[in-house]
């Protein structure tokens, strides 16, 4: 395909997307149909949809309207790109500007420049103060990717030699113990010999870093409350000696779980919830709660602009009823760990608070904010202790 015609799959596939159709889904169908499109057509296609949506108002902006070729020409002169090189007509390119599109478009501001929703922008400033501006930024980019080396199979550097035999070049992340942030061959990581041996995880180098903070007594019982595909699970029991259980509202969400426990040398236990009170007491719960993701929207970005008000409070209900019922599972003594990937307050810090109001037994250690940075995505973390 040529860059022009790339540019028209890519309208294409923002018109639907436009219709309320997931991204994901509209390019794997675009793809099924375009047996012309290479491996190379597909990804540059897929990285101008997921670039615009991103940066979807400011693209709006620039574009001076809101269907996909309005949002395509705004995302060109956002890079630096005049769109007339790529709008020519010719072989399957998208027809040439009119003279309305070529005088239409403007300089983003406010919360459209940060290509945030305007409710959301206070929100920001509110949890992040002087970084919000940054992390907005850093949301309008593509997200790094990151491998999690598992101590139980290899080290750091043998892990990151094997890997570039393999054509996968990455460099250690520097304060991240066990991270190799991927820089060529993301693809191949899959299929991968330490990947399908369970030496390495991918795993976004916050949550890495969460995990890494928790300290727990060897042989410790550790119930994750909410496992989905054990991602926290198998960072924790990597490192730590313990007795691990797994447990999720929805059993087919830990369905990888136990291969990918047998792969990385650990016993997870995966428990219903009917099962799970006698179980315990578990000398720690933790409670990696469904939550906005807002610190992770340049991996999700539709999720950006599809959050409402009445969603972030509908979560906030969830969290609570979490944060209540696994921490009657913790035996006196014990320890409760809430995290989210979200950096809005509403989910982090107003939860806690509003948990230690209801409940006296209970008092707080330490909370942890990771920043959305070029090395990881938002997270928060806070550490409770049953008195
Ligand atoms: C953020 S995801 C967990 C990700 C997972 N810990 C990991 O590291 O891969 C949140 C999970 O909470 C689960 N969940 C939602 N409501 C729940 C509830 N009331 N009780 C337990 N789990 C719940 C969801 O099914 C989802 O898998």
């Amino acid at each position: 395909m040529t860059p022009g015609a790339r540019v028209a799959a890519a309208i294409g596939v923002l018109d639907a997307v436009r219709e309320g159709a997931p991204a994901e889904r509209t390019l794997t169908n675009w793809a099924r149909g375009a047996r012309y499109a290479g491996s190379t057509d597909r990804a540059a296609v897929r990285d101008h949809v997921f670039a615009v949506l991103r940066r979807w108002r400011s693209c709006a902006a620039r574009g001076g309207g809101s269907g996909g070729r309005a949002l395509l020409i705004g995302l060109l002169r956002d890079q630096g790109i005049e769109p007339e090189m790529l709008f020519t007509g010719a072989g399957h390119a998208p027809p040439a500007l009119s003279d309305a599109e070529r005088a239409a478009g403007r300089a983003p501001d406010g919360a459209e420049a940060r290509d945030l929703p305007d409710w959301l922008w206070p929100r920001f400033e509110a949890a992040l103060g002087d970084g919000a501006a940054r992390a907005a930024e850093v949301l309008r980019h593509r997200a790094p990717v990151t491998l999690r080396v598992n101590a139980r199979r290899t080290t750091r550097a043998a892990a990151r030699a094997a890997l570039a035999r393999e054509g996968i070049a990455c460099h250690p992340l520097e304060n991240f113990k066990m991270a190799l942030q991927v820089t060529e061959g993301e693809r191949k990581i899959s299929a991968s010999e330490l990947y399908r041996g369970g030496a390495v995880e991918l795993q976004d180098a916050s949550s890495q870093a969460a995990m890494e903070a928790l300290e727990l007594p060897s042989g410790a019982r550790v119930l994750d409350y909410c496992a989905g595909g054990g991602g926290k699970t198998l960072a924790l029991a990597a490192r730590l000696d313990g007795t691990w259980f797994a447990h999720d509202a929805s059993v087919r969400r830990m369905s990888d779980l136990p291969a990918r426990a047998v792969r990385a040398g650990v016993e997870v236990r995966t428990c219903k919830t009917s099962e799970v009170q006698a179980l315990g007491p578990f000398d720690a719960v933790l409670c990696d709660v469904p939550c906005s993701g807002s610190g992770t929207w340049r991996r999700g970005p539709q999720a950006k602009w599809a959050l409402t008000p009445d969603d972030l409070a509908g979560l906030r209900r969830v969290q609570a009823d979490i944060l209540a019922r696994a921490s009657v599972l913790v035996a006196p003594g014990g320890e409760l760990f809430y995290c989210t990937c979200s950096i809005l307050k509403e989910e982090n810090e107003c939860v806690i608070e509003q948990f230690l109001c209801r409940s006296d037994e209970w008092r707080v250690g330490a909370s942890r904010r990771w920043p959305i940075s070029e090395t990881g995505d938002g997270f928060f973390l806070a550490q409770l202790k049953k008195e």
